[in-house]
């Protein structure tokens, strides 16, 4: 290290977004190194409305890894921490900057230690993935920091040891995690099916439902099942290796009835699994369940999908529409069954608002004269403060350098987090 001892704080700082799975990824069969037992397909989010922004920063004078998420620091003692950390460090390679006069030899990244201040753009821990951007972040960043060669199969093989689903944050468009074969998990890891342009009408819309946090955590929940569902066997080696194929096919072709199918029903038995479980796991309540009844009359009505809908470990649905005209009218429907409590339509939807005006909804009065969906049978009931808000989003791009340095989360003269 040819710089005075100390002097130094050397910064990386990315930003990687979310991914929600239309072929659920639901038990183990490693879980220290977390492998799956199916395949699973996802489609990743636009970061600007659902991101982990991170950045990492290393100096001599640190004498230990820390962490801070949104502001708090948080131990990094946990094995997921510790398996991203150790596994990217092995692949550090020498890095040098003439100008700061900074030397970094391989064997040193061993030595020094690194702070990681990370922020997310949406709730943690509210079932909207958080773990997922959140560890693809941590090993994208980590990655370039350390300048690690850029293979992006093998750093989502890092990131799946931080937490399964966040491998498949390494790309955006539409992902695949291959199971792998291997016991090492070395070929457990994520490819791209196609990018974010290949399939551009897709709308997507999440409905983030009111509720406490969730009992049963994915890792904890997925560990049961594996021990106690008779039907997660029959789903691992019969129906999801079928429908992966089937998926891959419905993307390529841009067959959005064939994707919606497939989306829906995969979110049904993942659900299905979970109720399989002893004792049964209920991740999905009333308004979820209102949801799907909404999407599934208007998609018969018309006589092919509309919209597809899927759930993960938690009640917030996130729904597809095969295009905006589409989406504007699904917003209507929801919004007429789902009105704000208060008369503040512009938090009620957050992330992409044009939306609202392809709807027509201006204010909350052109929300109040939204007529009952036709389709349905409940007409005059309504359910005023059971979804939290919505988001409006569209598939994105995978992780990427954040270059402004005013974006950057740590101060790069104290090495901590600013404002801290
Ligand atoms: N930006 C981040 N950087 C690193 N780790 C993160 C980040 N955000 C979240 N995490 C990790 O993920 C954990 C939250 O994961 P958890 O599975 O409980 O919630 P979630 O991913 O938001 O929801 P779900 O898995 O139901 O979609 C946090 O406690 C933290 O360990
Ligand atoms: C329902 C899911 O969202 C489950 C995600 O599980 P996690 O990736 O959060 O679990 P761990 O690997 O234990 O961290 C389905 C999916 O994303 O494929």
């Amino acid at each position: 290290m040819a710089a005075p001892e100390g002097q130094w704080v050397l910064m990386a700082t990315g930003r990687s977004p979310t991914n929600i799975a239309v072929i659920k990824y639901w038990g183990k069969r490693d879980e220290a190194l977390i492998l799956p037992v199916n395949d699973s397909i996802s489609v990743t989010l636009d970061p600007g409305h659902l991101s982990a922004t991170t950045t990492v920063a290393v100096s001599p004078s640190f004498p230990s890894d820390r962490m801070w998420l949104n502001g708090k620091e948080i131990s990094l003692s946990g094995g997921r921490f510790q398996s991203c950390l150790r596994e990217i460090r092995k692949r550090a390679c020498e890095f040098e900057d003439e100008k700061k006069g900074i030397k970094i030899k391989k064997e040193d990244w061993e030595k020094l230690h690194v702070h990681i201040a990370s922020y997310n753009n949406f709730p943690t821990a509210a079932g909207l993935a958080s773990s997922a951007a959140g560890f693809a972040c941590l090993v994208f960043t980590l990655g370039k920091l350390m300048n690690v060669k850029e293979d992006y199969g093998e750093l989502s093989s890092i990131a799946r040891q931080g937490s399964g689903s966040a491998c498949r944050s390494l790309y955006g468009g539409f992902v695949k995690w291959c199971m792998g074969k291997k016991d090492d998990g070395s070929d457990s890891l994520a490819v791209q099916l196609a990018d974010e342009t290949h399939w551009n009408d897709l709308v997507i819309i999440i409905a983030v439902v009111s509720s406490k946090q969730k009992e049963t955590s994915s890792t904890s929940g997925m560990r049961d099942t594996v021990e106690t569902s008779p039907l997660l066997q029959y789903r691992a080696q019969t129906v999801v290796p079928s429908r992966v194929l089937k998926m891959e096919e419905a993307i390529k072709n841009q067959d959005f009835e064939s994707f919606a199918k497939l989306t829906c029903a995969d979110s049904n038995q993942f659900h299905a699994v979970c109720l399989d479980t002893s004792p049964p796991i209920f991740y999905m309540n009333d308004t979820s369940h209102r949801i799907i009844s909404l999407v599934e009359k208007w998609n018969q009505s018309e006589g092919t999908p509309q919209v597809a809908y899927t759930f993960d470990a938690g009640p917030n649905a996130v729904l597809i529409a095969r295009n905006r005209k589409t989406a504007a009218v699904l917003l209507q429907k929801l919004l007429y069954y789902f009105p704000p409590q208060d008369k503040d339509l512009s938090s009620y939807l957050v992330g992409d608002k044009s939306i609202l005006g392809d709807a027509g909804l201006h204010s909350i009065e052109d929300v109040e004269v939204l007529s009952a969906p036709p389709e349905m049978k409940i007409q005059d009931q309504k359910f005023k403060g059971d979804v939290s808000y919505f988001i409006c989003s569209r598939l994105g791009t995978g992780p990427k350098v954040v270059v402004d340095e005013n974006q950057a989360l740590i101060d790069s003269v104290t090495g901590l987090p600013k404002g801290v």
